[in-house]
């Protein structure tokens, strides 16, 4: 049975600017994905990441590839991208920042631009049929395929900047964080800042990235994914926490996916706690809400209960999140507006 607090968490309007499509989706539409593609033996278990389970981060990055066999046509990627925006509507998360890497799959026919307008129409269509959630879409360089493709992927984005009506707004950079090195993808990353993308960058989510993200910093990004090993106490530097505090760079915290990926060895020990008694930008994310099993009530509702957070402690750090958005003025004002209507409501 849900408690008060399991009540509070999903009513808390809710921003979401962490989410990788292929990686949110739900244990109901990937029922429906396996029975569509039974010739490929695809059980449950090689999708999802239950409750106490824990895997490397490695077996992380084996799961995005059964992941991809199932999700590799237009119609799987309209039906995922519309399962995963209303179930995030569901979870009472009024603004969502999705990303997603755009593939090519020669037997499909799909293409990286048509993939990219499948997630628009996703998106399109949910508004048309007046789910209640504003969508942006963040184009995604996965950093294992080089700087080549980085460059294409920042060219394709930039294009659909121009001609999406607002709905892409940005670039991720993300990928398995062992492979490769940042300096190779800078002059793609720079160049889709100088042409209006907004840059959320994984940064620092591995403890080798330390020389990479201090270069990355100079860009410098609007946002950080995790950076969980930015401070000196896990072997960071005071360099990059300096970098990262001048600059105000908000960080998008991802508990459960961190400790189920075993990046963080457990709740307590998350850095959320390093970042936010500093009173820097931080906001609470779902990183990969299928595999991780999780939804962004429940991250919200963990921290709180973690950290020893009072609910208006909580809903102080949701209302904050609109600014850290990628979305115009206007669109930060109806937010905020939205917030003042439901406070009275939701926080006695
Ligand atoms: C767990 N921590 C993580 N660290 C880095 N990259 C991650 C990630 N979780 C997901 N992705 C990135 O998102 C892709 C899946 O969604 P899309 O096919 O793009 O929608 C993965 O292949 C990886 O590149
Ligand atoms: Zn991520």
């Amino acid at each position: 049975m849900d408690t008060e607090a399991d009540l509070f968490y999903r009513q808390l309007p809710k921003v979401e600017l962490h989410a990788h499509l292929n990686g949110s989706v739900s244990f109901e539409t990937m029922e429906t994905l396996i029975k569509r593609k039974p010739h490929l033996n695809i059980e449950h278990s090689m999708t999802a990441i239950r409750r106490g389970q824990r895997r490397t981060l490695d077996e992380c990055f084996q799961v995005f590839k059964v992941i991809h066999q199932l999700v590799d046509s237009e119609e799987d990627i309209l039906m995922v991208a519309k399962a995963v925006i209303q179930e995030f509507a569901a979870d009472g998360v009024k603004y969502l920042e999705l990303r997603s890497t755009p593939r090519e799959v020669t037997e499909t026919g799909l293409t990286k631009q048509t993939y990219i307008e499948t997630v628009l129409e996703a998106i399109r269509q949910c508004k048309q049929e007046e789910v209640d959630i504003d969508v942006r879409f963040l184009v995604a360089v996965d950093r294992r395929h080089g700087p080549v493709v980085a460059m294409e992927t920042v060219k394709l984005a930039e294009d659909f900047l121009l001609s999406s009506d607002g709905v892409v707004v940005g670039l991720d950079l993300s990928g398995d964080p062992t492979v490769g090195h940042g300096k190779d993808l800078f002059s793609a990353l720079e160049k889709a800042k100088n042409c209006g993308l907004k840059l959320a960058l994984h940064l620092s989510e591995v403890s080798t990235q330390r020389d990479e993200s201090e270069l990355l910093l100079n860009l410098p990004p609007d946002r950080i994914g995790h950076g969980t090993f930015l401070h000196p106490e896990v072997g960071g530097s005071e360099s990059l926490v300096e970098k990262v505090c001048k600059q105000n760079i908000p960080i998008e915290m991802c508990l459960t996916s961190n400790v189920k990926g075993q990046t963080v060895p457990s709740y307590d020990k998350h850095h959320f706690q390093y970042w936010y008694k500093r009173g820097h930008p931080c906001v609470l994310c779902t990183d990969d809400k299928g595999v991780f099993c999780t939804d962004l009530s429940q991250e919200y509702q963990l921290a709180a209960s973690t950290f020893g957070l009072t609910q208006e402690a909580m809903w102080m750090l949701s209302q904050q999140a609109i600014g850290y958005t990628f979305a115009p003025e206007p669109i930060k004002q109806r937010l905020e507006k939205k917030w003042a209507e439901l406070k009275q409501e939701i926080l006695q």
